[in-house]
């Protein structure tokens, strides 16, 4: 293998993972072209899905093999549930969804793939695995917002869902993330790191199955 493990895991996961960081939903958000629906309907299953991803990060923090890592884990919990769980607040007051739609809404397909994966994680993942989801999810999102033009769209539900996954300490997070994915990929056997090569293209066509669910 040359390269880190995160590069290997990518670049073994293409055409999808292109296909997610160029998919056509965040060039509506780029250019404010994203009609009120789409990202309602998009947002309602989103915040199904970070629910399951803070429990992962929790699983994470459990499973992390050293004090540090648990500190920088524990970090970007913070960031979930504050900064993001704001906007999702705003979002639905914007768009009016009633509170039963918010906390109960019936879950695409889409949606409930990615749910089954994070739970199976959570309750059988290595940190390895753990680590590989997170990776797939905060660095897919990481790299379609870095594509963002300097001029955001005016509207606040493109503009902030653009700038929560392009900033300074997101970028900082998934830097990390990626290189402690890099650790310890590098003290897995064959076996192992096979295991999350798998992991991380199952969890990148959910990724794109995701956008699709809302755009198609
Ligand atoms: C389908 C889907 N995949 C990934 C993300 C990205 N994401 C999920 S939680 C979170 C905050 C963690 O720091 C981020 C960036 C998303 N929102 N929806």
């Amino acid at each position: 293998m040359t390269g880190s493990f995160t590069e290997w895991l990518r670049s073994r996961s293409e055409p999808d993972w292109t296909a997610v960081v160029h998919h056509p939903f965040t060039d509506a958000l780029f250019d404010g072209s994203m009609p009120n629906s789409r990202m309602r309907s998009y947002l309602v299953q989103d915040y199904q899905f970070v629910d399951q991803f803070l429990a992962l990060l929790g699983a994470a923090l459990a499973r992390a093999d050293a004090y540090p890592s648990r500190l920088a884990i524990a970090g970007s919990i913070t960031v979930v549930t504050s900064d993001e769980n704001t906007y999702f607040q705003r979002a639905f007051d914007e768009l009016e969804v009633p509170a039963a739609e918010r906390s109960v809404p019936e879950r695409h397909e889409a949606t409930e793939a990615f749910r089954e994966l994070m739970a199976d994680m959570n309750t059988r993942g290595s940190y390895a695995d753990v680590l590989t989801v997170l990776v797939v999810a905060e660095w897919s999102y990481q790299q379609w917002a870095a594509r963002a033009p300097e001029r955001l769209p005016y509207n606040f539900l493109h503009s902030e869902w653009i700038t929560l996954h392009n900033n300074a300490a997101f970028n900082e997070w998934v830097r990390w993330l990626c290189a402690e994915l890099d650790r310890v990929g590098a003290t897995l056997d064959e076996r192992e790191q096979a295991r999350c090569l798998r992991l991380f293209q199952l969890a990148t066509r959910y990724e794109l199955d995701f956008f699709n669910a809302h755009w198609s």
